[in-house]
């Protein structure tokens, strides 16, 4: 019995959440990025909060809750002290829209106070200044740390840890993919996922503890019975977490980009389609071939995924050292790519090339998604396209379908491009198929690292019929979850590692 309590107290540590009534200052920041523009937003939080609302309008009442109004406010040092009349000159510092959110229906949980000032970076200066004087040691208020704001929604219990990354994901989105990747853990969906899977290994250590503090009650089979029917359980668990590390491991795709690599021999219009595809003169175009030297990284929203294209130096045979160089990257950077690009220039397909051995090569490599993309159609007649496309499609064995014909110079068939690029992202990120899930590297460590690790030790002593080390084994995998989701003991240690990533004012 006395084990059976052990857990009961162990699995409630790990259901509570953090008290709510610790001590802390007053935080505020510029929650807006640092640059002129028509709105700034400072945000206030913690217990100081009404008190700098007063102090700040002049107001004696206290702001009311999501109402938001227009305020005049003043340096308080220059608000007069009523005894001194009516006359008594204020510094005006801004006319403001204020809004305020009481304690608890916030998002930090604590009062919270919200100044839409005008963006300019005097104003702001000397508001934050204004504020910063506000301070007293009974009082205490001081400059927010990053990521505070989101510790304290996690501290009063508004988001689990899954919840707050997902925010913090959310605000560095860049693309439409990564956008949706983030919404689903900023909205709990990752959270009821983890929950879930703590819920159903508890039940499972619960089983075993029952058969540990009731041993003797039980024959040897049922025994048996009961420890099986975990390690099904277990196993089934187990491949849900694998899956679901792998359709993370896709996602990530989307946050760190899809990699593309222009391959092409030397004028064939590699810099001209990435100007195209970036609808911006990034890559030197030139006429003097082998003008591309290195391989170099343009980072792209294409159909709302994030892209990184690699301009390689055209592919030839060459005498020049330094071009050899950069021909030998580019092979290298054509084999990291998710997608590689093989342009040949419409005008010059004279293909016994060392290009074309390479393109071949690509093209039969099967992890790969290749495009062959003939540049400068409008340099060739229909008959001459109807002659390549039956040429190329015979001698890469790939349909006549797969290969595109476009122009930079004209604009032509860089829709259709597209569109057919977009299908391959869609393919490549497993996006045509669900939405992706995005978690922090720090979760996926730890489902990878304590969760599976637990599970691997539990089967280790079920092989040995050691029902009190798997139990151990599944309590590891718990505790894991509870440091993925912000539950577990010691998570201070957790929150560092998590809110340091967060910008101030979040
Ligand atoms: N007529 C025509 N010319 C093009 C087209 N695309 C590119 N060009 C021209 O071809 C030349 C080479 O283009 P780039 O984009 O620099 O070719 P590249 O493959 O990057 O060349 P390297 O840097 O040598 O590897 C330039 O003069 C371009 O203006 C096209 O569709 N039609």
């Amino acid at each position: 019995m006395r084990q059976f309590l052990h857990l009961r107290k162990f699995s409630s540590c790990f259901s509570c959440k953090q008290s709510t009534n610790y001590a802390a200052p007053t935080v505020y920041a510029l929650s807006t990025a640092p640059a002129r523009a028509a709105i700034g937003v400072i945000r206030i939080t913690g217990p100081a909060s009404k008190k700098i609302f007063t102090k700040l309008t002049g107001s004696s009442s206290s702001p009311q809750h999501r109402v938001a109004s227009v305020r005049k406010i003043y340096d308080t040092l220059s608000t007069p002290d009523p005894s001194e009349g009516r006359n008594s000159k204020k510094l005006l510092l801004d006319e403001c829209l204020v809004l305020f959110f009481q304690s608890p229906n916030s998002y930090t949980g604590d009062d919270l106070l919200e100044l839409h000032l005008h963006g300019g970076v005097a104003v702001i200066n000397r508001v934050m200044s204004t504020i910063g004087k506000l301070h007293s040691p009974v009082s205490p208020i001081r400059l927010a740390e990053p990521g505070e704001f989101s510790k304290r929604a996690f501290q009063n219990q508004r988001f689990d840890l899954t919840e707050v990354e997902g925010i913090n994901t959310l605000i560095h989105a860049e693309t439409e993919m990564q956008r949706i990747s983030a919404l689903s853990s900023m909205k709990g969906e990752t959270n009821i996922l983890f929950n879930q899977w703590r819920e159903r290994i508890l039940k499972n250590i619960a089983l075993l503890t029952t058969v540990i503090d009731f041993g003797e009650d039980h024959d040897i089979d049922e025994v048996n019975d009961l420890f099986g029917h975990v390690a099904v359980d277990v196993l089934d668990l187990q491949k849900e977490i694998e899956d679901y590390l792998i359709k993370v491991k896709r996602s990530q795709v989307l946050l760190d980009g899809i990699k593309i690599t222009l391959i092409g021999p030397p004028n064939a219009g590699k810099s001209s389609l990435l100007n195209i595809l970036a609808q911006d003169d990034r890559a030197i175009v030139s006429s003097i071939a082998g003008t591309t030297r290195d391989a170099m990284d343009v980072p792209l929203n294409i159909s709302g995924y994030k892209i990184v294209v690699g301009d390689t130096a055209g592919i030839r045979a060459s005498t020049d050292e330094i071009e050899k160089e950069g021909i030998k990257r580019a092979k290298k950077k054509s084999m990291e790519a998710d997608i590689n690009i093989l342009i040949l220039p419409a005008d010059e397909l004279n293909t016994e090339t060392e290009f074309l051995s390479h393109a071949l090569s690509l093209v039969n490599n099967s992890d790969k998604e290749n495009m062959l993309i003939i540049n400068k159609s409008d340099l060739i007649s229909v008959e001459m396209r109807k002659e390549i496309l039956s040429v190329f499609s015979e001698k890469l064995s790939i349909p006549q379908e797969s290969i595109l014909f476009i122009s930079c110079t004209e604009n032509e068939g860089i829709d259709k491009l597209v569109g057919n690029l977009t299908a391959r992202f869609e393919k490549v990120t497993n996006s045509d198929k669900e939405d992706p899930i995005s978690i922090s590297k720090r979760a996926k460590e730890i489902l990878a690292n304590d969760v599976l690790y637990g599970f691997s030790e539990f089967y280790k002593f079920k092989e040995l019929d050691d029902i009190v080390m798997a139990s151990e084994g599944l309590r590891s995998s718990v505790e894991g979850i509870g440091k993925i989701t912000g539950e577990a003991i010691g998570v201070e240690d957790i929150l560092g590692v998590v809110f340091s990533k967060f910008c101030i004012g979040k």
